[in-house]
């Protein structure tokens, strides 16, 4: 008998904000994501692999940057295709990506109101989402600086500013904490929780603490597929004390990817 998918054993109907079968994505010539099976929906999922597992290339085509080039990707109902309007499908979106570009010359609030220009969010709506959204990630005090000014860390949270001034119900976050000092990552790790309760947020990162402290739900990838999926607690609870990993989770996290690499090489 074959093993039922998580879409088909789900409890609810309420349809899946992502959805991947077999999705295939190029980087370049090469298959960065290459068969790789997703469901997921409200909440917090935290994004873990290795160096090269093929991450920001699933996060770019989640964002619709790049088309699949095999499978299926259905995000909040609609084909991802290169064929059907993704403009409904990218003003419900947020994606911060890994390295983004911006206008240095640009304040925060002229970066955030430009991005919810884009995003077609209504002219009216914008001043009071944009002020709410700087407020978010703590910048209300730098909110008329230039972006040139800021440091590493403050440009990461406007940032996330902009991902997050349409009220996204996809959230895709490649390494936002990169560059944030440790209380900017307690405060990052709330306002997740909070983002999570009515939209589906995938965070891409390194730092499993961030996600075993901050997620509802761990996807791990390796070469382009997924190979393991639940909840932080599950994942540490994989943990074997003599595997790398300073922490629990860390040691959870290299247990499951371990355990994949023999099974793959069997
Ligand atoms: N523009 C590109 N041209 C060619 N190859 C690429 C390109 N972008 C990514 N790749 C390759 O695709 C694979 C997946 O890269 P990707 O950046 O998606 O991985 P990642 O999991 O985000 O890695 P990291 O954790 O290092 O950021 C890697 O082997 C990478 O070298």
């Amino acid at each position: 008998m074959r093993a039922l998918s998580a879409a088909e054993t789900a409890a609810t109907t309420h349809p899946w904000a992502i959805h991947a079968e077999g999705l295939q994505v190029r980087a370049g010539r090469q298959l960065a994501v290459n068969g790789l099976d997703l469901a997921l929906t409200t909440g917090v999922h935290g994004l873990l692999g290795p160096n090269g597992a093929g991450k920001t290339t699933l996060m770019r085509s989640l964002a619709t940057v790049l088309t699949p080039s095999g499978g299926r990707l259905t995000l909040l109902g609609r084909p991802v295709d290169g064929r059907s309007d993704l403009r409904p499908v990218r003003r419900a979106l947020g994606y911060l990506p890994q390295h983004f570009g911006f206008y240095p010359r640009f304040s925060v609030r002229e970066f955030v109101g430009y991005m919810a220009w884009l995003k077609e969010m209504p002219k009216g709506a914008i001043p009071a989402a944009v002020q709410r959204s700087i407020d978010r990630v703590g910048l209300t005090t730098k909110a008329d600086a230039r972006l040139k000014t800021l440091s590493g860390g403050m440009l990461r949270r406007a940032g996330i500013a902009q991902a997050i001034v349409n009220d996204p119900q996809i959230l895709l976050l490649d390494e936002p904490t990169v560059g944030l000092d440790p209380e900017q990552r307690l405060d990052f790790r709330e306002l997740l929780r909070d983002l999570g309760t009515d939209s589906c947020v995938l965070v891409s990162t390194h730092l499993v603490e961030d996600v075993a402290a901050a997620c509802s739900d761990v996807v791990v990838v390796n070469e382009g597929r997924l190979v393991w999926q639940g909840t932080p607690e599950a994942m540490t609870a994989q943990g074997d004390p003599g595997h790398a990993g300073d922490s629990p989770a860390e040691r959870g996290y290299t247990t499951v990817l371990r355990q994949h690499r023999t099974e793959a090489t069997r």
